[in-house]
């Protein structure tokens, strides 16, 4: 399954809602800190949305959640890793995304065949606190030529203007967050990155 080049991250099913529609073809629910009734609730929106728009959806987090309501995507990281039932995932017929910050989880991630593998942050994030430095470009390509045909996402920090960079270097596709959500028009950034990612 190949993966769209554009991957924009959002915290709340509205902003799949509003913004979808404008030709986004994959997306993340990433839900923090809500309850397990409100999460469900908003996969079945997000669901139908992306089902409408013809938008790969992947569910952050809450690979169980994702494999009750027949979802057809999961991201999970390292932590997400350490309590997942993989074998209940890939025989419910879920594609898998993952995580990596340094060649340890690397290992990990590529041993579980997953479709596809993110590294970060490449940039500096605001989103959340990490432990980890930005990872810097270049480490995109050491990542490719780690990775065989797995396809690999850049994630943190990331922008417009260095999303080229970032194909360079071997990614197939950016994930951005506070990129949108923090601009003054999502919509116009929206439409900005698909007509760059195109
Ligand atoms: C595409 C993508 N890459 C990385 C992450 C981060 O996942 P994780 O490390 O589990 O952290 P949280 O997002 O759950 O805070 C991601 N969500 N998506
Ligand atoms: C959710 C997340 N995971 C990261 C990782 O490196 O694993 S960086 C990140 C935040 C991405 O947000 P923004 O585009 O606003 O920097
Ligand atoms: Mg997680």
């Amino acid at each position: 399954m190949s993966l769209d080049r554009f991957y924009p991250i959002f915290d709340h099913v509205d902003w799949l809602e509003r913004l979808v529609p404008l030709g986004i073809k994959l997306v993340q629910l990433r839900i923090k800190d809500r309850s397990d009734t409100d999460i469900k609730a908003q996969i079945r929106r997000a669901k139908k949305i992306c089902a409408a728009q013809d938008c790969t959806l992947i569910i952050n987090d809450y690979w169980k959640i994702a494999l009750d309501e027949g979802c057809a995507y999961v991201h999970l990281g390292q932590e997400d890793l350490d309590h997942a039932d993989i074998a209940a995932i890939r025989t419910g017929g879920m594609a898998l995304g993952l995580s990596t910050h340094d060649k340890a989880e690397l290992a990990r991630a590529l041993a579980l065949s997953p479709d596809y593998i993110a590294l970060g942050p490449i940039y500096p994030t605001i989103l959340k606190k990490m432990k980890w430095h930005e990872q810097g470009i270049d480490r995109l390509s050491t990542w490719r030529g780690l990775m065989g045909n797995t396809p690999l996402v850049a994630i943190g920090g990331m922008s417009i203007a260095r999303a080229q960079g970032a194909f360079d270097a071997g990614a197939d596709c950016v994930a951005a967050v506070t990129d949108i959500t923090l601009n003054a028009s999502p919509e116009d950034r929206v439409r900005e990155w698909l007509a760059a990612t195109r």
